[in-house]
């Protein structure tokens, strides 16, 4: 059963839970972190920290926000660890490479102004990123496929972090069945439906070949997933309740190919 999550993310919860996308969104993270673009001027203010009580509203947030927080979740959890208390949107933006306004907009949007010479209290900002984002939560992910690529990811120790627990692995291959990667038990592909029935998942990663994958994430949906991460280069059609990212590595490197090609 998922772990149920600490009083104050049951805002976020309620958020979750809600339809997911049409078809035509399945590119997109699922609908409480979609579009809308209404960003709002923010500030380092003199006044104390203003830190709204209610749970950030995520149907705000447009997609670059939402990339943009993650990789600000990232930086502050670094420096968290690191010991660091508070920064500003300057040294923050430099992080990761945005502008100090584009910063405040951010997080102003999250209901979060830093407080003029001393900035953003880290801790807080990074609870109020991982309300939205869905990191204070706990995730639990199942993975299809544990090939070269499953077997790097279950071996992965950075989801857990932001709360997302890998709680299966399934294949079809019977000499991987029943063994464990990760400390993640591989399981015959065969009994998915009754182990998702059981494990009820909200999430999945799909690491299978390509001519597998639109099967495979047709019976995901049909157990209940919510999402699926896809990294199978296809282009997965899933109308209704299921929502869909891909992620495709060789798309990515043209990209920076292209990038180095044409810097100027
Ligand atoms: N997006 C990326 O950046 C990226 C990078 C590498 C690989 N890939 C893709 O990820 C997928 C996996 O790549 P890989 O290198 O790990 O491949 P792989 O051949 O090493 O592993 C595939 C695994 O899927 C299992 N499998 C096949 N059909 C299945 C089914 N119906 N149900 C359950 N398991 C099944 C196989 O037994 C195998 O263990 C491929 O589609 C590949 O193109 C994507």
């Amino acid at each position: 059963m998922p772990t149920a999550p600490p009083q104050s993310l049951n805002k976020l919860v309620t958020i979750r839970n809600m339809s997911a996308p049409s078809n035509d969104d399945k590119h997109l993270p699922p609908a409480s972190l979609r579009p809308h673009d209404a960003p709002l001027a923010g500030s380092e203010s003199n006044a104390e920290e203003n830190l709204s009580p209610d749970a950030p509203s995520a149907s705000k947030l447009s997609r670059p926000t939402v990339g943009r927080l993650s990789l600000y979740y990232r930086e502050l959890n670094r420096l968290h660890t690191s010991g660091k208390t508070h920064l500003n949107s300057t040294q923050l933006g430099s992080l990761v490479d945005v502008s100090p306004a584009v910063v405040r907009r951010d997080l102003s949007m999250l209901g979060t102004i830093g407080q003029r010479g001393i900035g953003y209290s880290i801790t807080k900002v990074i609870e109020k990123i991982g309300l939205v984002m869905g990191s204070g939560v706990h995730w639990q992910v199942v993975l299809i496929g544990v090939g070269s690529l499953g077997n790097a990811l279950l071996r992965y120790r950075g989801f857990e972090q932001l709360g997302f627990r890998l709680v299966a692995a399934f294949d079809q291959d019977p000499t991987k069945v029943g063994t464990a990667i990760g400390g993640v038990i591989v399981h015959d592909t065969e009994l998915m439906a009754a182990r998702l029935a059981e494990l009820q998942p909200e999430l999945a990663i799909l690491a299978v070949p390509a001519d597998q994958a639109a099967t495979v994430a047709a019976t995901l949906k049909s157990c209940g997933i919510s999402g699926i991460l896809n990294f199978a280069p296809t282009t997965l059609r899933l109308p209704g309740s299921c929502a869909v990212v891909n992620v495709d590595l060789a798309s990515e490197l043209q990209r920076l190919a292209f990038s180095v090609q044409h810097r100027s």
